[in-house]
């Protein structure tokens, strides 16, 4: 593959401390007040991120990872606020900074890449001059030095005739090429924590793999904990160490990636197995869950999966609690009581 080696100059972190925590999403709820009502988005969130891994988020469009991702960030903007629970980076609760300290932290510590690159980039500033203000305001670095180490990022991500490229606008670049850009903007801060939304949702076959590929070797390279949000059962077997299952705005299912896919607990994470298609199936048909999911402005009272679950009993009329089945693993399912 193309990107071998590139990321590894100029931005290597000793940091030792792989393994150690670096997020725990404590009791997240945000919601949306709006007319039609309260949509509770993310309700309920835990989860703990540790340095150097990468975490899967996966779940059905408008399970509410996108929301819990810029919660972390504090992106969230109005009807939507974040209502109750903890962020904790490092040590810090997010939730506690004020907004000055918020971005100095987003911009230093915390990284994000988003599904649509184009959208993600200022189309009236060449993407040289982007990455420039960024290694300015995050790195302090100025003029000719700036300007090197642009054009170092550039190459690191593998986009070829990186003097050029600076020079060119965002529309001027395929949604690859923008892609690179914003996976090379985010390592101007050499960030201990990359969250990435979809980053390959966007992209064509080939390029999702390069892409992919390059969020590797960072990771492997300067240790970055990476959040990945997909709704890519492939994308999460390629790379994620533990997923998070996310459905209607809940967590149902956390485990590391090997139980996940040999041992799905959740009714709900089976059924997205089964709907994902193996290279020599022999099945005529992927399965589909049936139905959709809830509103989340009323959603069920009980498990919020129960009208679409075939394993359905009279308990899940009442909310399952999240049951321990192991010090790395806990399920949303009362199939699981004893
Ligand atoms: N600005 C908003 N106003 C009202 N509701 C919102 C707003 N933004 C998000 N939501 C709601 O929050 C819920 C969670 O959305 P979110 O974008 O996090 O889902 P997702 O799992 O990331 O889906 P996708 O894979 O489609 O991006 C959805 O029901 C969505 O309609």
């Amino acid at each position: 593959m193309a990107t071998e080696s590139r990321v590894v100059a100029g931005a290597a972190r000793p940091t030792g401390r792989r393994g150690a925590e670096l997020l725990r999403v404590e009791g997240l709820k945000t919601y949306f007040f709006t007319e039609e009502g309260v949509v509770q988005a993310v309700d309920g969130v835990d989860f703990i991120l540790r340095r150097g891994e990468t975490l899967g988020i996966v779940g059905e469009s408008g399970s509410g990872k996108s929301v819990t991702s810029l919660s972390i960030m504090r992106l969230v903007s109005p009807p939507g606020r974040i209502v109750e629970g903890k962020i904790i980076f490092d040590g810090i609760n997010l939730l506690d900074l004020d907004p000055e300290e918020m971005r100095k932290i987003r911009g230093d510590r915390i990284a994000m890449i988003f599904q649509q690159p184009t959208t993600a980039l200022n189309p009236v500033f060449r993407v040289g001059d982007q990455i420039i203000e960024t290694l300015e305001i995050h790195q302090g670095l100025k003029g000719e030095e700036a300007q090197k180490r642009c054009i170092e990022l550039l190459s690191m991500v593998g986009l070829p005739d990186p003097q050029r490229r600076m020079r060119q606008y965002p529309h001027e670049l395929s949604g690859g090429q923008c892609q690179r850009v914003m996976i090379a903007m985010a390592l101007a801060c050499n960030p201990e924590l990359l969250i990435a939304d979809e980053p390959t949702t966007a992209l064509d076959v080939t390029i999702q793999a390069q892409i992919l590929d390059l969020m590797r070797e960072l990771r492997e390279k300067i240790e970055t904990a990476i959040m990945l949000i997909t709704h890519d059962m492939g994308v999460i077997a390629e790379m994620a160490d533990s997923v998070v299952v996310m459905y209607a705005g809940q967590v149902v299912e956390y485990a590391d990636v090997q139980s996940l896919f040999t041992d799905p607990k959740h009714p709900y994470t089976r059924g997205l197995l089964n709907s994902m298609p193996v290279l020599g199936d022999e099945r005529e048909e992927l399965e589909v869950i049936p139905g959709t999911v809830p509103s989340l402005i009323n959603p069920p009272k009980g498990c919020r999966f129960a009208s679409r679950c075939s394993k359905r009993f009279e308990k899940c009329d009442q909310p399952p609690p999240m049951i321990e089945l192991g010090a790395n693993r806990r399920v949303r399912c009362w199939l699981y009581e004893d």
